[in-house]
């Protein structure tokens, strides 16, 4: 049982533009925009319309740069994550009813308040590094198993 999700990262120079989820899944945590894929739309034109509906931002040039599988005890449910990143885009990100966005320094990313994985994965994100992982979640807290791997294609 696969749910497929986007997950998308803007950056500028030295900059990421993260979201605080203002409810529902991962209320409470910076995290990148995106959401469910619909029927009858791709992966990449999800993750075009999450990114608009949630910050306001339009791009025409998001790359792939990730595939993260979670796994949550107790849920059949795996959530399979496409991860995509541009710093090419249009638009002033603007608050949404899911999201307020805000830019941090790549040095300051609030790790502390975002899922317990993203300190794992960021830096290959931000080194331009295709990666591949696996995370089994017990709750939303704790991490019982992981994998993680880079990869020449996904
Ligand atoms: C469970 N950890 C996790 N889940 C996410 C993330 N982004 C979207 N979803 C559904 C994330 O960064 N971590």
């Amino acid at each position: 049982m696969k749910k497929l999700l986007t997950l998308v990262l803007i950056t500028r120079p030295n900059q990421v533009l993260l979201g605080m989820k203002k409810r529902g899944f991962g209320q409470g945590r910076w995290n990148g925009f995106g959401g469910k894929v619909e029927k009858g739309e791709t992966i990449l034109e999800a993750a075009k319309r999450e990114l608009f509906e949630e910050s306001s931002l339009k791009s025409d040039d998001l790359k792939e740069i990730g595939l993260i599988d979670f796994e949550f005890v107790g849920d059949p449910q795996i959530l399979e994550v496409h991860v995509f990143t541009t710093s090419k885009f249009e638009g002033e990100p603007t608050e949404s009813s899911e999201m307020r966005p805000q830019w941090f320094n790549v040095k300051d990313i609030p790790f502390d308040t975002m899922w317990p994985d993203d300190h794992l994965w960021f830096p290959l994100f931000l080194s331009g590094t295709k990666f591949k992982g696996y995370f089994l979640f017990e709750g939303h807290d704790k991490i019982l198993k992981q994998t993680l791997d880079k990869v020449d294609s996904l």
